[in-house]
This record gives structure tokens, sequence and C-alpha cells, in this order.
């Protein structure tokens, strides 16, 4: 951890060194400070010269060493700034030369320098946001002088990173090279000795505001409340600018520390900022995967994928085939109908032409034919080309069964073969092949091309190789890959279950589905029980309900309305069904919509009638039911859901459920995923209450406290990190 300086004819270049990022410790940067002093008396330097070593400018500060978040933190942030400004003061020219990325703390730095070169690949972007934090080394006082108030605002605000072609355009930096960065930047420093400096010190430049501020900053905070729902650092960025605008420099610098400092003196954000570093770590973690039998991400190399195949061109398909185009592989498309096949052919090409779009305002020229090349055929043969093969057709076991089976024989023996399933058992459809070992599980999220989880679920069968390489493909695609075990639903599913069971039981009790889904939403999850239910539609479970015979023609005659096999049971979204309502699909579900395929959810009358009748035909009797209680009610199910799923081997950890939830479930990140929620909430509480539940309501065997949840209470809650350890997987290294 240091930073180094070697000098090129009158050019100091000092590089910082802190593998793997390049993390701005504390060490790293009383490092560049004693080097910057150094060559600032050098009477031999003329201009300086801040690059990374191994292709990174920074990541920014170390957030490993945030573990405390508090005053460490805080005092970091203005140790940097010290630094930040005394570039800035320098008398020498400081060009920052930005290779793979500035972010964070790393951007801050380069803003302190006069002049910034950058790869055309760099990334750059003012991300503390996203950890629960805001820029606090100048950062909100000096990109705003630099680029101007409505960009800045956006950058510091939701944490967004932009491609070097972007930020030259911005005006973030002043130049972008094709070729080796710290060469281009020792030769533009050359150019730039002995020229003036003041109008490139960001601390004496004014910012160019446009005249409707106010309205820009509250409106701003209204957005910011509405997409992050609630998280307090977005707020405080806000007020970051404004001090930026209103302020002088120096004052300004003075509020955004007292801003920052309002963080680690508030638990509520202190404790958000810790579920977003939790989030960011989490990631990360799984990542390095491991299975009960012992294999793990150590013990197997991937395969590289050139050509995949994607079977089915349904909406799932079509998002897969773009996704696998992006990252520029070589796609095979079949379909067994020609009419599906061109409706396929003609969704993928009109998303892949919107992509093209937002690649080129993102500075991406990729065009489309940067893409990789689809096949679209009919030609079931043409799949023996493929390393990889995506069966994305609709969830009928014996329609997959019959796929596989000629997947079996058609395709390289040693191709994989993958199956997109939201809950299917992959042993049974892995049975019918010759290569039980090359077959898994791939769980997409709708829109495939737009979700970032992928649940990787791994058959009885599946061998070390094919997990490693589908998850190595999920990173290929930009996605996060989660190796999860076999059981109906996988992971995120199953826990869906009993939150959605007792949403509904709720409608019985006395509540209504705005009701239910405003608490839920004010709590940070994308969307409630109800409103999600309406976009999914309500006809899909319906169909598997009376598939398994809980309703429809094979429900056993004599079955009572509200029960089936002693347990309770809700018949009113079936009743919906019953009733054409499907939710968004039909204009009509737990909501109206103005159109059929419409969003905006309009509580319905008609649907608070029906509930108000149904209640009366079976005698139930409104229970009042507070905020809190609906909270508990719907989450601390599918938290035991969750503790059921560890127990029973099918998460390998907490860290793997929370990954899943944040990315697919739209569960707010500034909570870090249910497990980390419950370990906030603190598992004595949430035991207590489900013990409580369950005593009041033994026909819902959903809220039977997990075995897992009650042998950490006694062993005195230890923290999430450890919880690994009590499944016997090897220990969290969080
Ligand atoms: C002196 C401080 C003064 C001011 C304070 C300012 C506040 C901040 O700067 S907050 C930090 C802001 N930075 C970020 O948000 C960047 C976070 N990192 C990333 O987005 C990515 O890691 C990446 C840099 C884009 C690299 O991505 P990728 O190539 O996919 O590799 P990863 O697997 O993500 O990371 C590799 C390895 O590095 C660890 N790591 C990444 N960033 C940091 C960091 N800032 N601090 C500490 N460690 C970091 C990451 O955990 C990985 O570690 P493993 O052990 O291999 O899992």
């Amino acid at each position: 951890m240091s930073a180094s300086k070697e000098t090129e004819g009158a050019v100091a270049v000092i590089t910082i060194r802190n593998p793997p990022v390049n993390a701005l410790s504390q060490q790293a940067v009383e490092s560049i400070l004693k080097v910057l002093k150094e060559v600032q008396f050098d009477p031999a330097v003329k201009a300086i010269v801040i690059c990374g070593e191994n292709g990174k400018f920074s990541a920014g500060a170390d957030i490993r060493t945030f573990e405390n978040i508090g005053q460490k933190s805080d005092s970091l942030s203005h140790f940097l700034e010290d630094v930040n400004s005394m570039a800035e003061k320098s008398e020498k020219p400081v060009i920052a030369a930005i290779e793979g990325v500035a972010l964070g703390g790393g951007l801050e730095l380069a803003l302190g320098c006069h002049y910034r070169v950058a790869h055309v690949k760099a990334r750059l972007g003012l991300t503390e946001v996203l950890l629960g934090i805001f820029p606090g080394a100048g950062g909100t006082q000096r990109l705003p002088r630099l680029i101007g108030l409505l960009p800045a605002l956006e950058m510091i605000t939701t944490g967004k990173i932009v491609f070097a072609p972007v930020a030259l355009k911005l005006g973030l930096i002043d130049s972008v090279t094709e070729d080796n960065t710290i060469k281009a930047a020792i030769h533009f420093a050359q150019n730039v000795i002995g020229k003036p400096l003041e109008s490139r010190r960001l601390c004496t430049k004014p910012i160019q505001c446009p005249p409707n501020m106010e309205t820009i900053f509250n409106d701003s905070k209204i957005k910011l409340k509405k997409l992050f729902h609630g998280a307090i650092s977005h707020q405080l960025c806000v007020e970051a600018i404004r001090a930026a605008v209103q302020l002088p420099f120096a004052e300004g610098i003075l509020k955004e520390r007292e801003l920052l400092f309002s963080i680690f003196n508030s638990e509520q954000a202190r404790d958000q900022a810790k579920a977003r570093q939790y989030a960011f770590f989490a990631e990360r973690r799984v990542t390095k995967w491991t299975t009960p039998s012992g294999a793990n991400w150590k013990s197997a190399s991937p395969h590289p994928i050139g050509v995949a195949a994607v079977i089915g061109l349904g909406t799932m398909g079509r998002g897969i085939v773009v996704c696998l185009a992006k990252a520029q592989i070589q796609v095979i498309a079949v379909e067994q109908d020609g009419k599906q096949l061109e409706m396929g052919r003609k969704a993928v090409t009109k998303i892949l032409e919107r992509e093209t779009l937002t690649m080129q305002q993102r500075g991406l020229a990729l065009m489309s034919d940067s893409f990789g090349s689809i096949t679209f055929t009919l030609d079931f043969n043409s799949l023996k080309n493929a390393d990889l093969v995506i069966e994305a057709v609709y969830e009928n076991m014996a329609l997959k069964k019959e796929i596989f089976k000629q997947l079996s024989s058609i395709c390289m023996p040693e191709a994989f073969l993958c199956t997109n399933t939201s809950g299917l058992n992959i042993d049974e459809i892995a049975s019918v092949t010759g290569r039980p070992h090359l077959v898994i599980g791939t769980h997409f999220f709708s829109p495939a091309h737009i979700m970032k989880l992928l649940e990787v679920v791994r058959g009885y069968h599946s061998s070390p190789t094919t997990i490693s390489t589908v998850i190595n493909l999920s990173k290929v695609l930009g996605k996060i890959g989660v190796v999860v075990g076999n059981c109906p639903s996988f992971v995120g599913n199953r826990m869906m279950g009993p939150y959605l069971h007792q949403a509904i039981f709720l409608l019985e009790d006395g509540c209504y589905p705005e009701e239910v889904d405003k608490v839920l939403e004010e709590f940070g999850l994308a969307m409630g029980p109800f409103r999600m239910s309406d976009l999914v539609g309500l006809d899909v479970g319906w169909r598997s309900r009376m598939e398994s015979g809980l309703t429809g023609p094979k429900l056993l005659p004599g079955a009572l309305v509200r029960q089936r096999e002693g347990k309770r049971y809700s018949p009113l979204p079936d009743i919906l069904c019953e009733k054409g309502r499907f939710g968004q699909k039909t204009g009509r579900g737990w909501y109206q919509y103005e159109t059929v395929g419409g969003r905006n959810a309009v509580p319905d009358p008609w649907v608070q009638n029906f509930l108000h009748d149904y209640r009366k035909a079976h005698t139930i009797k409104q229970k009042p039911t507070s905020q809190n209680e609906i909270l508990e009610w719907c989450l601390y199910p599918l938290i035991n859901e969750g503790f059921n799923v560890l127990e029973e081997e099918i998460a390998s950890g907490p860290e793997d459920i929370d990954v899943i939830y944040n990315n697919g479930y739209g569960w707010p990140r500034h909570m870090g995923g249910p497990m980390f929620y419950a370990s906030m909430v603190g598992l004595p509480k949430v035991l207590t209450k489900l013990e409580v539940f369950y005593e009041n309501n033994p026909d819902i065997p959903s809220l039977k406290p997990s075995g897992l949840l009650k042998k950490l209470v006694k062993q005195g809650s230890p923290p999430l990190k450890e919880w690994r350890s009590q499944l016997g997987y090897q220990n969290s290294k969080l």
C-alpha cells in the first residue's frame, strides 16, 4: 500500500499502489500526500501526473475500513480533501491519468487535479451514495463547478457512472486516449508546463446556475424519495450541492463535512450505510460459491462459451437472446413454429435497436454489428453447434423432458444443457438425458435483458465445471449468478410463497390491497404484493393451483372453502381469476387499470365491495391492523422461510438470499436484504413474533419458527457473518 514516484524528464509520475483496485486507505492517502509534497519542492519537477497501478486509477475509499462506520470514514474524507486541496493549489500543473476506474474518492482526487486525461474505456463516478454516504472530499463542491449544476446533481445523487467519451462531453475530463494513458498524460503535462493554472482550480470557479434552482432541488428530492424509497444519503447529496451553489467554496466544504458527519450521527442513516456496504460485499461473496458436497469456485474452471442456443422465443427466450448477443456471444435462436419465430425475431430486433441507442447515449459506440450474430431457425439440428443451450419454453415438465431428450442426442457430448425454470425439478429434467452432470437450471428474471439476477440451480448431478461455467457466463452477461439448490420454487420464489399468502390473509381479515401495498412500499419494496401480483399475472399462480388440485376441476369434493388438508387457504385470488381478473394483462386484478396492459394501479371499488361481501358471507370479523403489524405479518414469514432455505442447504449463506432479494425482488438495498434486515431487527424479536403468530394461527404452517432461527437465538444471536458456520459451510469473510 503505497504511492511511488518516477520522473520522465520534467514530469513526476506518482503511482497509487493498493491492489486490487488501488483503494484509498489511510496509508495510501498518507503516501500520496508525502510524495506530492516531495515533488512540489523538487525544482527539477515542472509538472505532476497521478495514476494508479495495473490499469486502475482508484476505486475510491477502502470500503473494508468502513466496517465500523463513524468518525474514521469521516476523517478519512477530510484527509483526502487536504490532498485534493494541495494538488489544486500546486503551482505546478497536476494531471490525473485515469485508466480503468476513478470512483468515489478516486474521482474526488482527480477533481483536485488541474487536468484529467482518461482512457476511452475508463469509468468515472461519484458512487458514494450507493454505499449510503456521499462524496465528502470536496466532490459535491467541485463537480458542479466543473460540469454544471444539473449533470452534477444527477451524478452525485444517483451514483451514476459514465464512460470516458461521455465524461469528455460533460467537460469532466480534458482528453480521451485509446493508447497508453500514462504516456498520453505525460505528453499532455509537457504541453501545459508554464501555462496559468488559476482557471484550472475548481475552488475558484463560479457555478453556472439556472434561475429556478429551488424548484430543481425540491423536485430532485421528491424524485429521489420515490426512486430510493426513503434512503437518507440521496437527500443529503442535494443539500450538499445546494451549499455548493449558495456558499463560497471554503464554506461549502465545511457544510459538506457537517452533512457527512450527520450521517455518522444518525442511527438510521448509519444502518442504511451498513446495509448498502454489506450488499456490496455480499455480491462479491456469492461469486465464491460452495456446494454442500464441498465443490467450490476454486475447484473448477469455467469453459468459455462461444456459441449459445436458446429454445423458445417467448418473453423470457427473447430477453435471454438479447443478453447473450449483447455479450457478443453467437446465438442460435430456435422455435418450433414459423409464426412464433418471426414474432420472436421482430421483438429481438426491436430490443436490440433500443439497446444500441442507449449504448450510443452512454458513449459506447456499439453498433448492432458489434452484437453477437443471431441465427433464427426452426431447425433443431442446428443445436449441434452450440457450446451451451438454454431451454426457455413455458413451465411444463412433460414438454421440457421431451426437449431435453432431443438435446441429449443432438448436441455435442460436452455441451451444457440449461433449463430456464422458476421452480421445476432440475433432476427430473436431467434424468432423461445421458449427461445429467452437464444439466443445470438457469432461472432468469423478467425482463431477462434487464434484470441482474440469475438463480443458478445445481441439480444433484450438476458438475462443478457446469456450475462454474454458468456462473462465469452470468458475469459475462453482466448479471449476478447465485448458486442455489434444487427444491420447488428454489430460493426467491419459495420465500415469496408465505409472504404472498400472508398478504392475502390480511384481505380476508379486513385490509384492502392498497393499504397492504402502501406499508410494504413505504418500507422500501419496489412494489407491494398486490401490485406485483397484478404485474406478474394472477393466472400464473391460478394455473399452478389448478394443476395441483387446490382449486378447479381437480379439487376433491367436500373440500372446505377456506381450508386445504387442515391448513388455512384463501380462495380470493382464485375467485378473481374465475371472474377474468388476471391483473394488468386484463386491465383488472387486485386493482383497476386505465386500459388492458395499463400500468397505473388504481384502487377498485369493485374489489372493496367484493371483499366486504366475502367477509360477510364467511362471517369474518374485520380486525384492525396497524402498519407495523402488516409489516411483521408479511415479512417475518418470508424471513422464516429464508432460515428454512439455509437449514436445508438450498442457499449456502444469508448473503446469497440477500443478493437474490436485492437484485430480483425489489428489496431496498438500504435494508440490506431480508436476512440482513432480520439481523438488524434482532433475531429474538423475529422469533418471538413468529411464535405468537404461530400460536394464534396453528393452521398456517409457514409461521412455525425455523429450527435454524431457534438455534441461532439459543446461541445468543451471533452476527450474520457467523451464521454460515452453523451450516457446516466455510465461515463468511464479511
Ligand atoms: C480516502 C477516502 C476519502 C474519501 C472517501 C470517499 C468515499 C468513497 O470513495 S466510497 C467508495 C466508492 N467506490 C466505489 O463505490 C467502488 C466500488 N467498487 C466497484 O464498483 C467495483 O469493485 C469495481 C472497482 C468497478 C471493480 O469491479 P470488478 O472488476 O467487477 O471487480 P470486483 O470483484 O468488484 O472487485 C475486485 C476486488 O476489489 C474489492 N474492492 C472493490 N472496490 C473496493 C473498494 N473501494 N474498497 C475495498 N475493496 C474494494 C472487491 O471487494 C473485490 O475483492 P474480493 O476480495 O476479490 O472480493
